[in-house]
């Protein structure tokens, strides 16, 4: 049997549904692949680290995290070890980033990915930050290092976009990107529409888990904005940033507006945009109406959409109903079977 061994940076919703599927899943991974994943690292900013060669048990981690909240003391907790050291130090095969975006050019974890690449470990990056912010460097450094760097939820949650225009869109060149990106701000839009308060929606979505960290982000279209300059670097081979993106968030979206537009058959969508002038990608996220006989007028609730241009294949659309974390905790899991598969 062939070992994999996997150090998660980030144990919040998303690390914590990744971890359920593979506990799922293991099994049948070692039937099918001949190939052990063993969790030999969990960092958290404030819940310490764990640190276990022979593997941890992530079925009691798992356990104490959801009742107590904190790691059981039956595992050693290495609490001197920043995330950072542990990328730089521990023996994994694969580094999977999981840290809250970070709109400060997508730090802490562009550090983690860089230090794993440096070091020829493949990395599975969940985080949005470093590609929208440093697509070309990580791509070169992973060439470099003969490492992958594999990121399929982070746009999209775990539907298979990236591996789609990879696998099926050979040769295709996309011209255009239209999206409804963020499921929170869609969520809210709804929310709103029925009369529910801001408040209540956020920490609704806070505890379903699909809100960032910080969820300014996605209400002044910050997170869709970092989507949609990952998106544009990784299929557009544009070199942009967030700070290209013209941003406006639903911040100023109120019932009023939507109840207008709904009176001129129209609904409001935060949309993103990315396409081609004169050479130059230029991207857009801001709130827009709609048509309702528009396909992106029945994404609904938590549900994205995405389509694609492209010079062969004509326009290309793909939705995701009602996605929650395990949908982006299973981008994550098919991004490490594909590193299984080539590993083989
Ligand atoms: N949730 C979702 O539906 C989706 C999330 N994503 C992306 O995945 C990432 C994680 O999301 P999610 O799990 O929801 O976020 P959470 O806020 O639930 O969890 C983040 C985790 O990262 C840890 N952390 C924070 N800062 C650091 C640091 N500097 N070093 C090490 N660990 C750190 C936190 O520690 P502690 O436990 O101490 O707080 C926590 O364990 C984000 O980038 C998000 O955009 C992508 C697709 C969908
Ligand atoms: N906060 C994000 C989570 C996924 O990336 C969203 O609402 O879409």
């Amino acid at each position: 049997m062939k070992k994999l061994n996997v150090a998660l940076v980030g144990f919040g919703s998303l690390g914590q549904s990744f971890a359920r599927i593979l506990l799922e899943k293991k099994e049948e991974i070692e039937k099918e692949y001949e190939t052990t994943v063993n969790v030999v690292a969990i960092t958290t900013k404030t819940r310490g680290n764990l640190v276990d060669a022979w593997g941890i048990d992530l079925a009691r981690v798992l356990k104490n995290v959801e009742e107590t909240g904190v790691f059981p003391n039956q595992h050693k907790t290495v609490l001197h070890k920043t995330s950072l050291e542990i990328a730089e130090a521990v023996d994994y095969d694969v580094l999977i980033e999981m840290t809250p975006l970070d709109m400060n050019e997508g730090q802490v974890a562009t550090e983690h990915i860089m230090a794993a690449l440096k070091r020829g470990k493949h990395v599975i990056c969940a985080n949005k930050g470093p590609l929208a912010w440093h697509y070309r460097e990580l791509m070169e450094l992973a060439d470099e290092n003969n490492c992958k760097l594999l990121f399929e939820s982070t746009v999209m949650d775990g539907a298979p976009l990236f591996s789609l225009i990879r696998e099926s869109l050979k040769m295709c060149e996309i011209t255009e990107i239209r999206g409804i990106l963020n499921s929170t701000t869609n969520y809210i839009l709804q929310g709103i529409e029925q009369g529910k308060d801001m408040k209540d929606i956020v920490s609704e979505s806070k505890k379903r888990g699909f809100i960032e960290a910080n969820p300014k982000y996605d209400v002044e279209g910050t997170e869709a904005a970092a989507k949609l300059a990952a998106l544009a670097n990784a299929v557009m081979d544009a070199d942009v940033t967030p700070d290209d993106v013209e941003t406006t968030g639903i911040e100023n979206v109120t019932k009023e507006m939507i109840d207008d537009a709904a009176a001129r058959g129209n609904v409001i969508k935060l949309i993103c945009r990315a396409y081609r002038k004169n050479g130059e990608v230029i991207l857009k996220v801001a709130p827009e109406e709609v048509n309702k006989m528009n396909s992106f007028a029945a994404v609904t609730g938590t549900s994205l959409m995405v389509s694609l241009t492209t010079d062969l294949m004509g326009t290309l659309t793909i939705m995701t109903e009602a996605p929650e974390v395990d949908q982006a905790g299973y981008g994550i899991f098919s991004d490490l079977l594909e590193l299984v598969e080539e590993l083989n």
